[in-house]
């Protein structure tokens, strides 16, 4: 491709370019390192280190030019933009031709449920026989081809790069306000805009919860023409932007639990299997969603709403529904051989932890134990409302390390202890070590207890703990082992 060709990409983004050379470019970086003879280097301003100290190591790699946001005179094209990251998107989309046009593009966006949504309507449009990737926390999926992610929502070269290589005739991507601030999906087309919720999360990065929210409502910049959203309509922040997208002539699709959305959830029953109707367009589908919870009855809600604005039959969705093998490390339940059960989720806002806690009580568990922690450096603002919501639902808990991101383990560990006393009542315990409050928690569980461990999901541990084991659920599949072998030796 030619870099006049980006040029015209680029639009209103340049701010300066003089050059008139106009090299065929073999490739786009945002890494200098990653550059080969003929790429065009894009220089980012980063949160850790300058991109644009780089160039010349991209020029020395062989870069053919280079986009950046400082003055500069190089030897090879320079084109000053206003933003790089912006122009990065722009670029990468030119570059791949637009790959988001070839697709039907779903973008999901919200503070908890985009995973599962994504996930639960992957399933439904593969048991329709549609062919569907997604881009997510727990993996990028292309083509069947399952890749380990770096983000939520990848940079603007990966999405591009990724969509174009996906021959699915389905894309459903997650799409996290970090991305929608950092400019990630510029340069994509959507189909579909999903909001599942708000709730308080990422204070660290956004300074107030508005600006969290307004940093949502720019996923709505990127829509098709024909575009449209879908909105949950069961807190205020879905009512705000489905009156500024309104505002805005985007056709807003709704549920909620009144007659006005044009899907109504009703008759929820949480013990035992998930049951509730769907209603829509004067039918009422009764529904059975495998996943524990009320916050599944809402995303498995907005799917089917989603699903049924792409053209799937509602009772093709419900069908689909039925069958839905979860997500890893959500709600993902291990038994006990003592008949309690043991349930490893990814919650990690106090939101998130109320519905799975409530959720354990709607199965009449004798008792709730919970174990959590906190991810160092990230939104310490949340930590007081995580533990208050886990004293108040739960009948024990236990505080925890979660990732510790460069925190010391004795600053940690004070700050549990804290926690504890401040907002917990002081009735928790803290086990610093993760596999030995599992391990805690399984020793002393009694038949009808459930025991939640929040935080992780399917994620690695980052510390090396007491027990050989390098995930929540891995370390109950040890111990239930070791638990079998004693038996049989014993
Ligand atoms: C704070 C943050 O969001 N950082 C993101 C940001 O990285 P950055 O700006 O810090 O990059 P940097 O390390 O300073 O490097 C700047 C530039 O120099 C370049 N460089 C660097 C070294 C070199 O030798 N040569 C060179 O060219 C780098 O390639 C880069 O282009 O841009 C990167 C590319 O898009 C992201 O991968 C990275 O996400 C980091 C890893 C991260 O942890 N982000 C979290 C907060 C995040 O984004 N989370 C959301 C999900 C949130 C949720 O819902 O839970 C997500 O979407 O993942
Ligand atoms: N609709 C929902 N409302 C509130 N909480 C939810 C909802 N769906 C899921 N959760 C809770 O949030 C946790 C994370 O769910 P999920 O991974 O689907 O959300 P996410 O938005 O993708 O989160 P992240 O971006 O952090 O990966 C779940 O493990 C569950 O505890």
């Amino acid at each position: 491709m030619r870099l006049t060709k980006v040029l015209e990409a680029l639009g209103g983004s340049v701010k300066k370019y003089k050059n008139d050379a106009d090299p065929v470019l073999t490739g786009i970086q945002m890494d200098s390192r990653k550059v080969k003879p003929g790429d065009l280097f894009v220089a980012i301003k980063g949160f850790q280190i300058d991109g644009h100290k780089f160039i010349t190591q991209a020029m020395d790699n062989g870069a053919a030019a280079v986009i950046g946001e400082n003055e500069l005179e190089l030897e090879i094209p320079y084109i000053q933009v206003f933003d790089s990251r912006q122009a990065l998107g722009r670029a990468a989309s030119a570059f791949y031709d637009h790959p988001s046009r070839n697709h039907t593009v779903i973008g999901v966006t919200g503070t908890n449920g985009k995973t599962t949504v994504s996930y639960i309507l992957r399933h439904i449009l593969e048991s329709a026989g549609k062919s569907c990737s997604l881009l997510g926390t727990v993996s990028y999926i292309i083509n069947n081809e399952v890749y380990k992610p770096s983000n939520t929502t990848p940079d603007a070269l990966q999405i591009q790069e990724l969509i174009y290589k996906s021959k699915d005739e389905f894309v459903v991507l997650e799409v996290s306000s970090h991305a929608l601030k950092q400019y990630r999906i510029e340069g994509l087309e959507l189909d579909y805009g999903l909001f599942t919720n708000l709730s308080h999360d990422h204070l660290d990065y956004h300074p107030t919860i508005e600006d969290y929210f307004e940093a949502k409502t720019l996923m709505y910049n990127y829509m098709k023409k024909e575009g449209s959203a879908v909105v949950s309509r069961l807190g205020e922040w879905g009512d705000k932007l489905s009156s500024i997208l309104r505002a805005k002539d985007i056709p807003v699709y709704s549920l909620g639990y009144d007659d006005c959305h044009d899907l109504k959830i009703e008759d929820i029953k949480l013990n035992g299997e998930t049951r509730f109707d769907i209603k829509m367009g004067g039918i009422t589908y009764p529904l059975t969603f495998p996943s524990p919870g009320l916050h599944n009855v809402y995303n498995a809600a907005l799917a089917f709403l989603t699903a049924v604005k792409i053209g799937i039959s509602p009772d093709a969705i419900t069908e689909a529904l039925k069958t839905f093998p979860g997500v890893p490390g959500r709600f993902e339940m291990i038994s006990h051989p003592e008949g309690a059960t043991f349930i490893v989720d990814y919650a990690h806002t106090k939101d998130a932890i109320e519905y799975c806690l409530q959720a354990a009580h709607e199965h009449e568990a004798v008792k709730v134990k919970h174990i959590f922690g906190f991810r160092g450096e990230r939104d310490k603002t949340k930590r007081e409302h995580m533990v208050k919501a886990s004293a108040a639902m739960s009948d024990e808990f236990t505080l925890t390390f979660d990732d510790l991101n460069g925190i010391s383990e004795d600053e940690m560990a004070k700050e549990l202890q804290d926690l504890n006393v401040r907002f917990g009542k002081n009735k928790g315990k803290v086990i610093t070590d993760r596999t030995l409050a599992i391990q805690n928690a399984w020793e002393n569980a009694q038949s009808g207890e459930w025991i939640l461990i929040t935080g992780k999901g399917p994620e690695e541990y980052q510390s090396m703990y007491e027990l050989p084991t390098t995930t929540d659920k891995e370390t109950l599949l040890y111990l239930k082992k070791m638990q079998n072998k004693e038996k049989i030796i014993g």
